[in-house]
């Protein structure tokens, strides 16, 4: 087995050409994967991600019927409250391009309406579990080997250094048979969620962490100068052949020692 490839920094002036060249990637990833295999299989996050995907609203090469989406994670709230992930993406993006609904693969809001119900963690486990099985359907057999290969994840990181809902000294981090896994405990609000593990994020054909503005540079030189420290954003190392690219501003990147690669459109 191949060692990962080292992470592939690209850092830009402003938070517009960040935006631009990060629509570029993403075209220019569902190009190959639609030529290859007639779709496009991708992860989004919420937080400040959704945002920074305005640069793909009216480009005429995103073939949005080609994508297929599923949530890097997801909050267990239903689907319109303000803490769902979902409902931010729609804010952001799905309501304003043409991507057919059933191609957004939310978690079952049957699911969610029981689970708010009550505290018990049974209901977790069974969003978890038919969310899972909405990956087995697109993947099995398909693009997956013991886990799903996505043509591409894309993943914020917190302040704290945690990434989808993977949160730092959590017994998730270790998790290494699930596709999907709930937590009851996130230290960051709301407390119940849903999340791909880390063996699903590092079989992924391409990541790419986006973060902008100072507020993330302390985070940005411990993930990307100190691996050593084992933040969960660090651990996202995705295997050979995959590869992981941060789209980051000049702001975030303020600290960071670790070489930057000019980002070439082609
Ligand atoms: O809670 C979450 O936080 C992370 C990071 O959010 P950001 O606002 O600092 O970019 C996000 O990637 C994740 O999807 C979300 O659930």
């Amino acid at each position: 087995m191949h060692a990962p490839s080292a992470p592939i920094l690209c850092s830009f002036a402003n938070s517009d050409e960040l935006v631009e060249s990060l629509a570029h990637f993403i075209i220019k990833a569902q190009k190959e994967s639609v030529q290859r295999k007639g779709k496009f299989t991708v992860a989004v996050s919420g937080g400040s991600l959704p945002q920074q995907l305005n640069g793909l609203i009216g480009k005429p090469g995103v073939k949005w019927d080609k994508w297929q989406v599923f949530y890097a994670d997801e909050r267990i709230v239903p689907l319109d409250h303000e803490d769902s992930n979902h409902n931010l993406c729609t804010t952001h993006l799905w309501s304003k391009v043409t991507i057919p609904k059933e191609n957004v693969h939310t978690i079952d809001p049957n699911l969610i309406d029981a689970a708010s119900a009550s505290d018990a963690e049974d209901a977790l486990e069974e969003i978890a579990d038919a969310y899972e099985k909405e990956l087995i359907h697109e993947f099995a057999n398909k693009d997956s080997a013991r886990f799903p290969i996505f043509d591409l994840i894309l993943l914020g990181v917190g302040p704290d250094g945690h990434t989808a809902s993977l949160f730092s000294g959590h017994p998730l981090l270790s998790e290494d048979d699930r596709w999907v896994a709930y937590i009851t405990d996130s230290p960051k609000p709301p407390a119940r969620r849903l999340t791909l593990t880390f063996p699903v994020i590092n079989h992924a054909a391409r990541v790419a962490f986006v973060a902008s503005g100072a507020n993330k540079a302390d985070t940005l030189q411990t993930v990307l100068d100190k691996p050593e420290e084992g933040l969960p954003a660090s651990r996202v190392r995705p295997i050979t052949p995959g590869q992981v690219y941060w789209f980051v501003d000049d702001a975030a990147a303020s600290k960071v020692q670790y070489p930057r690669t000019p980002f070439e459109v082609k």
